[in-house]
């Protein structure tokens, strides 16, 4: 992985007296120190152990020291904080060093000095505060990094407190420690906010929206956390903080969800109808569980395996460099891609059928269950989504799809699915005959067995799903989105 900014600073006259080395001269680049503190070598220093393991005889040929801490990669997309601390003769040459690197730190102004902190207390395991307290506020201190801490007290507490009470002014960065249903509530606050602050109407589905200016940073505490895994390559706690404080950053798309001119929610990774919508609509009577209730909803809704009819419309975007078939790999620090943006060519295409699944990704989706994600090779801010439809199969067959998201195996390879890469697209369901169109929840029942009572021979499949979006289900089932 590499930095835009990268100053190498060499130790030439120092002595690295760790780890048991004597004498080798070690690199760190400045863009990925964290902090640096002088050691009161003669009596010793209290926060490092090491140093009063050392035999007398090196304490009086190298009396000054400094201590780096710096990232360390370690396997996997894990990052680590580690020590290394170098001793010299003279004093002043040391504090030189300090003073140097000290400078040479306050300089990276990417790097955030005041952050605003949400912990949601229930999210994933319910692990979110001992995450934060034991893992995450230990490498901010070191990193002279100063918090404001919000323990959310109830569902869109966040979101209502970033759309109008935060003082954003006072901070380099919002953090959010939880799942996706989290961050995609820091991301309604946010976004909602910088809309009205710029006059734009967020429920005009043709208005393109401002970009937000304060970053987002996410430590994984949830169920999924497939936002964090796709952005970083993996949901680790200290990985996550460490990204924050060396001041990465990636942009990302925010697709506006709508029905009837009406704005409903954002999405930024997974908008999915029929198989992930149920499989959300199953686990949330089922919180209690905790991750482990998608693995007994996927089941069960596997074994359902219900299907949908509607119409697909959508705007395929044919001015982007790559497809969703594509081998490369989006994620933050990686590359960021440039693409030439929006220029419309051909039209919008339309695709009727029966469908287990339409799942719109607008980042790879990969998590621990799935680490290629749903699209692999969708990237993170391109301005497109990449649109799959799988259609009606039999349980094998969509078991083998389902299959192929956890090997290296073509998940789109497959006679019953199809991916296109869209700027915008519609869905209609089928028994859904107006604008004025029936309420999902009201009638969704109703509806069912009225269908059920005019094709007595079907299978029974219901007449609607659900959309889950990032992890909510919405509203209504006709929806726009661009
Ligand atoms: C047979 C094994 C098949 C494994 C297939 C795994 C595909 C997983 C792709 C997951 C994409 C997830 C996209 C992320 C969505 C999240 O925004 C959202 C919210 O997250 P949060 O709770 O952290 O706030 N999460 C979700 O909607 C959860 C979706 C989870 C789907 C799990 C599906 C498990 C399927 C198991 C099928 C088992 C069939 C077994 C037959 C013998
Ligand atoms: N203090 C709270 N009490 C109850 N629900 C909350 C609280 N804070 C946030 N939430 C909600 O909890 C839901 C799940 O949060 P999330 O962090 O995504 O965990 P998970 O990954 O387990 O779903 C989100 O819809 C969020 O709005
Ligand atoms: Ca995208």
């Amino acid at each position: 992985m590499h930095h835009p900014f990268k100053v190498g600073f060499c130790f030439p006259k120092f002595l690295r007296r760790d780890k048991g080395e004597s004498g080798t001269s070690h690199g760190v680049s400045v863009s990925e120190i964290l902090a640096v503190r002088e050691l009161d070598v003669d009596s010793g220093t209290k926060d490092d152990g090491r140093w009063q393991k050392m035999p007398q005889k090196s304490t009086e040929a190298y009396p000054y020291a400094f201590t780096v801490s710096y990232v360390e990669r370690a396997w996997q997309h894990r990052w680590r904080c580690s020590d290394v601390t170098f001793h010299c003769l003279e004093g002043a040459l040391c504090q030189q060093w300090v003073q140097t690197i000290r400078e040479q730190l306050t300089a990276l102004t990417s790097r955030p000095k005041h952050l605003l902190v949400y912990i949601n207390p229930y999210g994933g395991k319910q692990q979110g505060e001992r995450i934060y307290e034991q893992k995450v506020a230990p490498l901010f201190t070191l990193a002279s990094i100063s918090t404001h801490v919000i323990v959310t007290e109830h569902a869109n507490h966040a979101r209502d407190h970033l759309r109008t009470e935060a003082e954003l002014k006072k901070y380099d960065g919002v953090v959010c420690v939880g799942g996706d249903g989290m961050f995609s509530e820091m991301v309604h606050g946010l976004v909602s906010r910088t809309q009205r602050d710029n006059g734009v109407d967020q429920n005009s589905p043709e208005e393109k929206l401002v970009p937000c200016t304060l970053r987002i940073g996410i430590i994984p505490a949830g169920s999924t956390d497939c936002i964090c895994y796709a952005t970083v390559g993996i949901n680790d706690p200290v990985t996550s903080a460490l990204h924050i404080i060396v001041g990465d950053a990636q942009a990302m798309d925010v697709c506006s969800v709508h029905h009837n001119n009406t704005f409903l929610r954002y999405s930024v990774s997974l908008l999915g109808y029929g198989f992930y919508g149920d499989v959300l609509a199953d686990s949330e009577r089922k919180r209690w569980m905790g991750p482990a209730r998608y693995d007994f909803s996927g089941f069960k809704t596997f074994l359902t395996h219900h299907y949908y009819e509607g119409t697909v419309s959508f705007l395929p975007a044919t001015d982007i460099l790559g497809t969703p078939r594509d081998k490369t790999r989006c994620r933050a620090g990686y590359h960021q891609p440039l693409f030439l943006l929006p220029e419309y060519k051909g039209g919008w295409r339309v695709i009727r059928g029966k469908f287990l699944a339409i799942n719109a990704a607008s980042m790879s989706c990969a998590c621990p269950r799935s680490p290629k994600g749903l699209s692999p090779a969708a990237h993170l801010a391109d301005g497109t989504t990449d649109l799959i439809l799988v259609r009606k199969c039999s349980r094998f067959n969509f078991l083998r799809h389902l299959l192929r998201h956890t090997s290296k195996y073509d998940q789109f390879d497959m006679t019953f699915v199809e991916v296109h890469r869209v700027r915008r697209f519609r869905f209609t369901p089928r028994y859904c005959q107006s604008d004025s169109e029936l309420d999902l929840r009201e009638n969704g029942k109703k509806l069912f067995s009225q269908i059920c009572r005019d094709h007595p021979a079907c299978s029974c499949s219901p007449a609607y799903s659900s959309w889950n979006c990032d992890g909510e289900i919405l509203p209504h089932a006709a929806i726009e989105v661009g």
